[in-house]
């Protein structure tokens, strides 16, 4: 994955009822528009509604990673501890190196809001090029866990030696450490 590609950016929501049409998918679409309000330089989204099924979930992110070779894949929906729940399962199932600090930081953040967060198994992996983030189900837990760890996703994705991916500096300034 050359740094000067446009990135490209895996969005899946797992969820049996939205992947059955039962209602309407909001946690993919609230991904989408949080990124386009995030990043500044060129992206381009691959989106995938899916039901929690292991390997539906472990295939997609493989085929995201690996044939659609997307520098980022964030997933949203199957982290907590009910029986169907299994997309931090499958998430490491594919896993080359996990990268805990996500999970934490996020519960943290999400424990300031509601008392439930802790139910979330979230976490974050990294797999060839690619770094694969869980989300919650919720669609406005969205917003809560990426505004915490999307400032170190551009440097984390250029350590991958994927695309430079650029923040609108108003909404949300990324951290890179300065060259010496
Ligand atoms: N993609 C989505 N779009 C809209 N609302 C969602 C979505 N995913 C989850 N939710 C809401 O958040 C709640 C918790 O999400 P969770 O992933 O635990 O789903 P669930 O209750 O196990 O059922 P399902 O897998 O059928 O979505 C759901 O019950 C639903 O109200
Ligand atoms: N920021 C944030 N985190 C959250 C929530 C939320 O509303 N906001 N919901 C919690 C709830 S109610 C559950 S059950 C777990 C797991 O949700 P999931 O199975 O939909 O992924 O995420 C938790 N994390």
């Amino acid at each position: 994955m050359s740094n000067l590609a446009v990135a490209k950016i895996g969005i899946v929501t797992v969820s049996d009822r939205a992947s059955r049409g039962e209602y309407e998918d909001q946690g993919g679409p609230a991904i989408q528009g949080y990124l386009s309000e995030i990043l500044t330089s060129e992206w381009k989204p691959v989106t995938r509604i899916i039901p929690d099924e292991l390997s539906t979930i472990t295939e997609t992110l493989k085929e995201l990673c690996d044939q659609k070779q997307c520098c980022l894949v964030v997933t949203t929906g199957g982290t907590g501890p009910a029986k169907r729940d299994i997309t931090p399962e499958a998430t490491l199932a594919v896993a080359e190196k996990e990268m805990p600090g996500f999970g934490e930081l996020m519960r943290k953040v999400s424990l300031e809001k509601v008392a439930t967060a802790i139910l979330s198994r979230q976490t974050a992996v990294i797999r060839g090029g690619t770094l694969i983030v869980n989300l919650p189900g919720q669609p406005k837990a969205i917003q809560e866990c990426l505004d915490a760890v999307f400032p170190a996703i551009p440097y984390c994705i250029d350590l991958l030696e994927g695309p430079f991916l650029k923040t609108n500096e108003e909404r949300l300034v990324a951290f890179r450490p300065k060259k010496k």
